[in-house]
């Protein structure tokens, strides 16, 4: 529901025609994953097929996800804030010339603002494992333009990346020769996928100087660990986190299964309450909405909420409080004014959280609170 000044494709270029900034995605899967790494206000997500396949499939990363099943992701992640792009892994295309358009425009439909093709075969696997295949060159360099031309019947503008797998089984040099290729074919970005050393990384970008780069950093995979500051000064200009949420669910899951299992209690974690759990996917917000236009199915009351140090000329937003509400998320576009909320309310950087209230009982409030949200 939040207002939409420019396509997300469109506002993905912009960041990247600017040579001083880098793209950081971290590599969201599901509603919650994407909410979390919104309300963190990231700028861009990237939609991981690893994730994809495990979280809507229960399956490895081993090519099963469909073209349907992955533009159904993507279109909800994409479609929770419209104005943050969102760069989505596209594996082969899906098949022949024919199918890699029909997937670029489908996602393209869906609301992507970028999306990654290979050159692996159908059959394809995470590129950090053992035993990938390629097709021809030639495939790939069809792949390409199949992707080029579907965008441009349709008018969109969405970032195509040339993504080339050839490193683990034939090489860096022939890696370098097929994105060389792709690029002649018209990607606009490229991906050598698992580099394996720091000289390789660094070699690549400057073999590409003038192209964007993107660093696809798994943890524990074949490219050496880089941070967001390492990969920037290397030259890249997207830098994908497909994992890191992936890894980070399954110990704590595992754990509160285990004790569950174990003791029959669920004590592993403080629960939050059933609120605070929906406030995550957006229940402030949608109850707001219902709200401004006359509805009454989440009637609250009105939270008075001063900025008084962030801006002199304190900032003042209301929003409802939940019956038996335990937080409310103050995010940065509530507290622009109107002429502020008409330039940047589009903006990634709107959906940021600023402060998380705690409430501690029912009633009116008016609170304080500083930058780093404390009351
Ligand atoms: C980027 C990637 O394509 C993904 O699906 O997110 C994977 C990540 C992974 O499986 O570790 C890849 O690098 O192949």
């Amino acid at each position: 529901m939040a207002a939409v000044p420019m396509s997300s494709a469109k506002r993905l270029r912009q960041l990247l025609s600017d040579p001083s900034r880098m793209v950081v995605a971290p590599g969201v899967y599901d509603g919650i994953s994407a909410r979390l790494a919104l309300a963190q206000g990231f700028e861009c997500l990237y939609m991981t097929g690893a994730g994809t396949n495990m979280s809507r499939l229960g399956m490895a990363d081993l090519g099963i996800a469909t073209f349907n099943d992955m533009v159904t992701n993507a279109g909800m992640i994409a479609s929770i804030n419209p104005s943050v792009p969102l760069i989505a892994d596209a594996d082969t295309g899906y098949g022949g010339p024919i199918m890699v358009a029909r997937t670029v425009q489908g996602y393209a439909r869906a609301g992507v603002a970028g999306l990654h093709i290979e050159d692996q075969v159908q059959e394809k696997r995470c590129g950090h494992l053992a035993g990938k295949q390629l097709v021809e060159r030639e495939v790939f360099y069809a792949r390409i333009r199949a992707a080029k031309k579907a965008r441009e019947e349709i008018g969109s503008e969405m970032l195509i990346i040339a993504r080339t797998d050839a490193r683990a089984g034939a090489g860096f040099e022939e890696a370098v020769e097929r994105l060389r290729g792709a690029r002649e074919a018209g990607a606009d970005a490229l991906f050598l996928e698992a580099m394996q050393s720091e000289e390789e990384v660094r070699k690549a970008v400057k073999i590409f100087e003038g192209t964007p780069m993107l660093l696809n950093m798994v943890g524990g995979g074949k490219t050496p660990q880089m941070s967001v500051k390492e990969a920037k000064e290397a030259g890249f200009r997207i830098m994908i986190w497909p994992t890191l949420l992936v890894e980070a669910v399954i110990s704590p899951l595992k754990n509160a299964l285990r004790i569950l299992r174990e003791e029959g209690t669920h004590d592993s974690c403080e629960p939050i309450g059933p609120r605070a759990l929906f406030e995550v996917c957006g229940l402030n917000e949608l109850m707001a909405f219902d709200e401004s236009v006359g509805g009454k199915a989440f009637g609250g009351q009105e939270f008075v909420l001063t900025l008084a140090r962030i801006d002199p000329t304190l900032r003042v937003t209301t929003k409802p409080i939940l019956d038996k509400a335990r937080t409310v998320e103050v995010r940065r576009g509530d507290l622009y004014t109107a002429e502020e909320r008409e330039r940047y309310g589009g903006l990634p950087n709107a959906g940021a959280e600023v402060a998380s209230i705690r409430l501690e009982k029912k009633g009116r409030y008016k609170v304080l609170v500083e930058r780093d949200g404390t009351e």
